[in-house]
């Protein structure tokens, strides 16, 4: 079966646009993820928690195919990973500290590198792929700050120029890796407004985060992750203090700590 390109149409009776099922990922002795099964609906999103160590950044890297599992199975819209990488339908927003921000790329270059798997070797844009860049860049609001090179952007500029450039890939499932840490609170509004629009046009996000009081305001769902699934339900299902302590080993929500 080939990749769709298009937004699957919200509430589509098809394949989940995510179904990962049964994973374990080991690394030598360490087990990352242990048997972990979930599905995620087109059109939804979906706050994945959990301390560090807990499998987040493996469960992304099983996503995008960049690593194997010992066990289990990841279909994208009911295609492999590969092949869902190959076409462009997963779009990755890294943490920050996974970035050279000081290599001399401008914002727009940098949502260009969304394109590059459409452009054969010499990676030469033509007129659908600078297109496709403009309006990806309209999108997120940064059309006024395309030709900046990306490091003197701010925190929330930049994860959305990394939103653009999955916009521009065509993405319809878009992973976010911590996109609120070193971000004020009205960039992260800004980044909640744009994923939620993002979420109502049928793509489907994923987001891990530490910030469990914004939760709520973003994610129609959310898992508690530790190694597998604990939890998967409403957020306010989720995150009951029951749930957190056993995750968490401490009252997170009520104490201001530093989770
Ligand atoms: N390349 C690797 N080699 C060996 N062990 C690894 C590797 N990557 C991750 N691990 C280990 O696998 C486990 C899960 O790591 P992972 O990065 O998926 O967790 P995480 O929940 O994303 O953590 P964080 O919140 O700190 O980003 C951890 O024990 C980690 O030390």
């Amino acid at each position: 079966m080939s990749v769709k390109t298009g937004v699957p149409p919200i509430g589509g009776t098809t394949a989940p646009a995510l179904r990962v099922d049964g994973v374990t990922v080991r690394y030598g002795d360490v087990l990352a993820l242990d048997r972990a099964s979930l599905e995620v609906a087109p059109g939804r999103v979906c706050g994945i928690i959990g301390v560090n160590g807990s499998g987040k950044s493996t469960l992304f890297k099983a996503v995008m195919g960049l690593v194997h599992p010992d066990a289990g199975s990841v279909l994208i819209a009911g295609d492999t990973p590969a092949a869902a990488r190959r076409a462009g339908a997963v779009g990755y927003v890294p943490q920050s500290e996974a970035v050279d921000w000081d290599f001399p790329l401008s914002v727009r270059d940098v949502v260009m590198t969304g394109r590059y798997g459409r452009m054969g070797f010499t990676r030469r844009p033509k007129a659908a792929d600078r297109e496709a860049v403009e309006r990806a860049l309209a999108r997120v609001e940064l059309s006024d700050y395309a030709d900046r090179q990306i490091g003197r952007l701010s925190g929330g500029q930049r994860k959305r120029a990394f939103v653009a450039r999955g916009l521009a890939q065509g993405a319809t499932v878009l992973l976010l890796d911590e996109p609120f840490a070193g971000v004020d609170k009205r960039s992260e509004a800004t980044i909640t407004r744009l994923l939620r629009e993002l979420a109502a046009e049928g793509r489907t996000i994923l987001v891990s985060t530490h910030d469990l009081h914004a939760l709520p305001g973003l994610a129609d769902e959310a898992i508690l992750l530790m190694r597998r699934v604990l939890v998967h339900g409403a957020p306010s299902e989720v995150l009951t203090p029951e749930h957190l302590s056993l995750a968490f080993g401490l009252d997170v929500l009520s104490g201001g700590e530093d989770e």
